[in-house]
């Protein structure tokens, strides 16, 4: 297991009761790399960020994070080793305001980073400054995203893992949240990132993977992959 990448999950199995869902899928995420995590709706992508985190527990395989055997962790332990996961649907607290829910969140990164501040997240989401004494369940969904995805900035991680960050957003509001995606990845954090919009996803990853019933059907570099004929034929497009 090398101590290089921040996953390194092999022959990953993952079952909902005996419904056998990934079928010994491989995922490295090497620092600060961006990897998009494509294919069509039910093949798996949920599943294989849900399964690396400990959310399904009924599962084979081997999963390591930051070089720690994490095979049999529960979701906690993830997240303290530095991995933040943007769920899809969100996950803001909806009876604290977004002061509350960003400053809940803060906390120091593996080596102290402390470069995530308060100030530099409402500075990123001017939209949220706005909405400082709001509740979370009083937020549109696209401010809610934008939450989430601040709070997950508040711990510092190593890698944030953002599944359809963009699901049913306004337009303008989408654009904003792939600017801010593009500033994490400037920003050193790696990313492993689930959206409708591959071409989006292909132009900001350095590597893709696609995923078809399950396994891994196509993988390699975000040009390569863009540049594939199979490509279409996965996605249904
Ligand atoms: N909690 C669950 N219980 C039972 N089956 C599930 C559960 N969650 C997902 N599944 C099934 O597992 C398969 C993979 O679903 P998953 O959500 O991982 O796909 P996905 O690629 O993320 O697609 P989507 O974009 O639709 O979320 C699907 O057949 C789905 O119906």
């Amino acid at each position: 297991m090398s101590s290089d990448l921040i996953v390194d999950a092999r022959g990953i199995h993952a079952w909902y009761g005996s419904s056998h869902v990934l079928h010994g899928v491989d995922l490295a995420i090497g620092r600060g790399e961006t990897v998009g995590l494509l294919g069509r709706n039910g093949m798996g992508k949920s599943t294989l960020i849900r399964t690396l985190l400990g959310h399904v527990t009924q599962r084979e395989g081997r999963i390591g994070l930051f070089g720690q055997d994490m095979s049999k962790a529960k979701p906690h332990e993830a997240a303290r080793l530095g991995v933040a996961y943007v769920p899809e649907g969100r996950g803001v607290f909806p009876n604290l305001s977004v002061r509350e829910n960003l400053i809940m969140a803060a906390r120091r990164g593996r080596d102290g980073r402390n470069d995530w501040s308060y100030e530099r997240v409402l500075e990123t989401f001017p939209r949220l400054k706005e909405r400082l004494g709001n509740l979370g369940a009083q937020l549109s969904g696209g401010e809610q995203q934008m939450l989430s995805i601040g709070r997950a900035l508040m711990t510092h991680p190593e890698l944030i893992i953002l599944d359809e960050a963009t699901e049913g957003l306004a337009p303008l509001i989408v654009l904003e949240i792939w600017r801010v995606i593009g500033e994490i990845r400037g920003s050193g954090i790696a990313t492993l990132i689930v959206d409708r919009d591959y071409r989006k996803v292909l132009a900001r990853s350095d590597r893709a993977l696609v995923l078809q019933k399950g396994q891994v059907v196509l993988q390699g570099r975000a040009d390569e992959v863009s540049g594939s004929a199979a490509l279409a034929g996965y996605l249904g497009v």
